[in-house]
C-alpha cells in the first residue's frame, strides 16, 4: 500500500535510517561503578526497544538531512544518554507534507475507529509505564515515582480523549423561518504543529496529541531538545498501537527553524505551544501571517495565600506539594507564599521543618524526593533570585545555596521576610525556593496575588467558606486550589489568563481547541 505520494515516499526512503519499530544503534557511555542504577535502567530500556535516538516522519525513523546531532544527557549525572538528530526547516517541511497527506485518511475515519486506536495507545503506555518512567528520570531528572506518575497522567489524556472522540457532537439551531434548517458541524482544524517543554516530557505532549488525534487532526510535535527521548518512545508505541504513519510525527532540533517552518506553512492550521511566555509571544506573532488558530500554555507566577484561619497542617502539606513538585520546575508550582500576619511565624516554622525533610539526589535512588534542575543555567537563575532576595533583606530559614551534589542540584530553600521589590516576587523562579511574604488583610492578599502579568495557577488556604468563595472569584487566574496543592488532572480544564496563555487543555474543553465549527443552512425546506 502506498502510504504517501510517490515524491514523499522517495524522500522518506532517502532520509530514513531505520524502518518501523527498529531500535537504532547508539552507544550509552556510562561509568559502571558510580552509576550502576542509570546503567541498569538504560539497559532495560534498550532491551524493551524504548531507547530510540531518531525522529519520526511518517513511518520512518530519520536522521537530520545533514547528519547533525545534539546530545541528550542525564541532568543528575551529566552522563551521555543519546545523540538525537538536530533537524531544521527542511525536515519540518517534509513532516508537514507527510502530515498533510495523512490528514484526509485520518479525518475520514469514524470517531469509533480513532477512539479504538487511542485506547490501544493508552494501554501500551500503561503497560510500559515503568520503563517510560525510568527513561523520563534519566533525561529529565524527576524522581522515579514522580516520573511514573507523569506517565500515568500522560496516558490519562489519551484515555480521556479516546472517550471524548465519541462525543464530537454537532447541533441543530431552531430557525426563525419555516423554510430553513440550521446545523452546526464540528470538524478537525487540519494539520497541527505542537511545541513542548522539558519539564513534563510526556504529559505536555499527550495533552495536545490525544485531543488533536481524537478530533481527526494530524500533528507534528517538536519536543524540547533536552528531553526528546520520552516523546520518541511514546511515538513508537503509538505506531505499535495502530495509529497510521504520518498522523503523529516527531521532529527534533533547531527550535527557531522548526518553529519557523511550522509558522510559515499554510498547510499547518494550528499552533499549540507549552513553554515560556517569551517564546509563546513570538509564536503568536508568527501565526498572524497565516492566521492560524493558536493555543498557548505559558509561564506562571503562582501565589499561595495562607490566611490566619487556615488549618496549618493542611496548608503546610498543600504548599509543600505545590512548591517542590518536580523540584519547583512546574508551571503551576507556587512562586510566592503570602502569609497573614497572625499565623506568619507559626507557618514559617512548620513549613521550614517540613522542607528540611526533603531528600535531594539522583531520581533513580530510593527515597529521593528532589531531583536535579534541568541544567546549570536553571541553577544560575535560582542563585540569582536568592542572592537578590537576601541582598534586599530576606532571611534564609532552610537551604539557600547550591547542593553539595554539585552542578545541577540546589538545596530546597525557604526565605522569610521577602518583599514585593524582590525579583522573586515578579519572575518565575522555576526552582526549589519558597519565599514567604507577609500581608495584613484579605484585600491586601488579593491585591498582592493579582499584582503580576501572569495568571495560571493560584492557591488559597482558609477554613472560612465565604472567604474561600470570595477570594477564588477575585483571583485573576485560570485555576484556583482551595486547601489543595495538587490540582492537575486530565479531566479538568488546565490553562491561564493574562500572559499565562490562551485556551484550555484537558477535559472536554481541550477538544474544542482542535475543532472548527461549520454552520450549514438548509434552505427551501418549506416547499414539498
Ligand atoms: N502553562 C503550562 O501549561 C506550562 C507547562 C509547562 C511549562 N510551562 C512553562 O514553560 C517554561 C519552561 O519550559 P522551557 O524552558 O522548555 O520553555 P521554552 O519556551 O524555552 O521552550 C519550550 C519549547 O519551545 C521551543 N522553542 C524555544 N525557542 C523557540 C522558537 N524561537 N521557536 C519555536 N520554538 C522555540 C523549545 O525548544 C521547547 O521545545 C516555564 O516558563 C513554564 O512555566 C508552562
Ligand atoms: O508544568 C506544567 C504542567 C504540569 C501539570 O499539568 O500539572
Amino acid at each position: 500500500m502506498l502510504l504517501f505520494s510517490r515524491r514523499v515516499s522517495r524522500v522518506l526512503a532517502a532520509v530514513s535510517v531505520h524502518s518501523k519499530f527498529a531500535t537504532p544503534p547508539g552507544g550509552i557511555k556510562m561509568s559502571t561503578k558510580a552509576h550502576s542504577d542509570s546503567q541498569e535502567a538504560t539497559k532495560k530500556l534498550r532491551d524493551a526497544g524504548l531507547l530510540l535516538s531518531r525522529a519520526l516522519i511518517g513511518d520512518k525513523w530519520c536522521e537530520a538531512f545533514d547528519g547533525r546531532t545534539i546530545t541528550v544527557s542525564n541532568p543528575a549525572t551529566g552522563e551521555f544518554l543519546a545523540d538525537v538528530p538536530f533537524m531544521g526547516r527542511k525536515e519540518t517541511e517534509l513532516a508537514i507534507t507527510v502530515a498533510n497527506e495523512a490528514f484526509p485518511v485520518w479525518s475520514q475515519k469514524t470517531t469509533a475507529e480513532r477512539s479504538k486506536l487511542l485506547r490501544n495507545w493508552f494501554d501500551l503506555l500503561i503497560e510500559h509505564k515503568e520503563e517510560l518512567g525510568r527513561l523520563m528520570t534519566l533525561e529529565q531528572g524527576k524522581p522515579l515515582k514522580e516520573a511514573i506518575g507523569e506517565i500515568v497522567y500522560a496516558a490519562g489524556f489519551v484515555e480521556l480523549y479516546a472517550e471524548e472522540a465519541k462525543r464530537i457532537y454537532g447541533e441543530i439551531i431552531p430557525a426563525a423561518t419555516h423554510d430553513k434548517r440550521l446545523i452546526v458541524l464540528r470538524q478537525p482544524v487540519g494539520v497541527v504543529g505542537a511545541i513542548t517543554p522539558w519539564n513534563f516530557p510526556l504529559a505536555m505532549i499527550t495533552r495536545k496529541v490525544a485531543p488533536a488525534l481524537a478530533a481527526g487532526c494530524t500533528i507534528i510535535v517538536k519536543p524540547s531538545e533536552f528531553t526528546p527521548l520520552s516523546a520518541v518512545a511514546a511515538a513508537k508505541l503509538a505506531l505499535q498501537a495502530g495509529i497510521p504513519p504520518g498522523v503523529l510525527n516527531i521532529v527534533i532540533g533547531d527550535a527557531p527553524q522548526i518553529g519557523g517552518a511550522l509558522l510559515e506553512s499554510t498547510k499547518v492550521r494550528k499552533i499549540t505551544f507549552t513553554g515560556s511566555t517569551q517564546v509563546g509571544k513570538k509564536l503568536m506573532e508568527g501565526s498572524a501571517a497565516t492566521v492560524k488558530k493558536v493555543s498557548l500554555e505559558l509561564g506562571g507566577n503562582a501565589p499561595c495565600i495562607i490566611f490566619d484561619d487556615a488549618n496549618i497542617e493542611v496548608a503546610v502539606r498543600g504548599a509543600l506539594a505545590a512548591k517542590y513538585r518536580n523540584s519547583g520546575q512546574t508551571c503551576v508550582c507556587i512562586n510566592r507564599i503570602l502569609v497573614q500576619d497572625g499565623i506568619y511565624e507559626e507557618f514559617a516554622k512548620a513549613f521550614a521543618q517540613a522542607v528540611s525533610g526533603l531528600h535531594v539526589g539522583n531520581g533513580l535512588e530510593e527515597g529521593v524526593t528532589q531531583g536535579p534542575l534541568i541544567n546549570p543555567a536553571a541553577v544560575a537563575k535560582v542563585v540569582s533570585h536568592v542572592e537578590d532576595a537576601v541582598a534586599k533583606g530576606a532571611r534564609v530559614l532552610v537551604g539557600g545555596k547550591t547542593h553539595s551534589l554539585g552542578r545541577t542540584f540546589y538545596e530546597p530553600t525557604v526565605l522569610a521576610d521577602t518583599t514585593p521589590d524582590m525579583k522573586i516576587f515578579c519572575e518565575e523562579v522555576f526552582g526549589p525556593v519558597a519565599p514567604l511574604f507577609r500581608f495584613k488583610d484579605e484585600k491586601e492578599a488579593v491585591r498582592l496575588a493579582n499584582d503580576t502579568h501572569f495568571g495560571l495557577a493560584s492557591y488559597v488556604f482558609t477554613e472560612n467558606i465565604s472567604r474561600a468563595w470570595r477570594v477564588a472569584e477575585a483571583l485573576e487566574y485560570g485555576m484556583v486550589g482551595l486547601n489543595e496543592g495538587l490540582i492537575s488532572t486530565e479531566v479538568a480544564p488546565f490553562g491561564g489568563v493574562k500572559q499565562s496563555g490562551l485556551g484550555r487543555e484537558g477535559s472536554k474543553y481541550g477538544l474544542d481547541e482542535y475543532l472548527e465549527m461549520k454552520y450549514v443552512c438548509f434552505g427551501n425546506m418549506a416547499s414539498s
